[in-house]
């Protein structure tokens, strides 16, 4: 569990967090999207206790395991050794710390580089390796700061699989991601930050429910007529009773969680 409370957080005259409040359950992958500079990483930094706030508190049941945005690796050792290290420092033995890399490394493709040093691995399998170094302890509270960044298709399915069973496995996930698809495939609720707050919570469809579609009719002779609408279903009955000409196309969008994005962040 996660409990992020009133948190302020300032960098001279910069608020970096202005009362930022999130709650998360065990078992949940709480996606965490904002623009540039709304706040995430700052949040990360504070729950991982790396920075303190000014006010506010986060309480936290279970061990922590982050992957930063930014990749700290270090480049002269090898995929095992840097496994042995992250994985020694939770706490983890013997053959318990044996199986947990084997089964990490399983999980994200990594078995094939173990014993390469990680200097010399390409971009995503240093990425592969960050996140295993979160993953490997299978930590109560995972926070991962969009660790699928520049990723190809298979590391990016390699890692959402590897973090939703963390979840499964009943882990608190908090998931930082300006790839708004992945919050689908992820099963998560979302938590959109702006400014330091967050200032929409919910599943997807909670937040999409109120949120407009829009119709779209193309009529012989008649230039394209595109309605926005909540009841796309009525506004196109609406639509089709008044026309007198043919109707050569329809198109009906649903909401996105991109338009849901756009709506609160006022990036149009
Ligand atoms: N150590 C620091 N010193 C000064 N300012 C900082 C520091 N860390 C963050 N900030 C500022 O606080 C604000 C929030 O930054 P933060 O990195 O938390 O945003 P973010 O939501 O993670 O952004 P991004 O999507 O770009 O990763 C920004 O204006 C940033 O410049």
């Amino acid at each position: 569990m996660l409990i992020a409370d009133g948190l302020i957080k300032r960098y001279g005259d910069v608020t970096a967090l202005d009362g930022f409040d999130l709650r998360v359950a065990p078992g949940e992958v709480a996606g965490l999207v904002g623009h540039n500079g709304a706040g995430k990483t700052t949040f990360f930094e504070i729950a991982a206790k790396l920075t303190a706030p000014d006010a506010g508190q986060v309480r936290i049941e279970g061990d922590v395991g982050m992957a930063p945005q930014q990749l700290a690796l270090y480049p002269s050792v090898t995929v095992r050794e840097t496994l042995r290290l992250f994985g020694g420092l939770a706490g983890l033995r013997g053959r318990a710390l044996t199986r947990a890399i084997e089964t990490t490394a399983e999980e994200l493709a990594l078995t094939g580089v173990l014993d390469r040093r990680v200097g010399v691995l390409s971009g995503g399998q240093q990425r592969r390796t960050q996140a295993a170094t979160a993953l490997l302890p299978s930590p109560g509270v995972l926070l991962l700061d969009e660790p699928t960044a520049g990723a190809d298709p298979e590391t990016r399915a390699a890692l959402l699989a590897a973090v939703r069973r963390r979840a499964d496995g009943g882990a608190t996930v908090v998931y930082c991601t300006h790839y708004l698809p992945e919050l689908t495939e992820l099963a998560a609720t979302i938590a959109v930050a702006r400014n330091g707050r967050v200032i929409a919570r919910g599943t997807g469809a909670e937040l999409l429910k109120d949120l407009p579609g829009e119709v779209r009719i193309t009529v012989e002779g008649e230039p394209e007529i595109a309605v926005a609408t909540t009841d796309p279903t009525a506004t196109l009955a609406a639509l089709l009773r008044d026309l007198d000409r043919p109707v050569r196309g329809i198109d009906i969008r649903q909401p996105s969680l991109d338009d849901l994005y756009r709506e609160l962040s006022h990036v149009r």
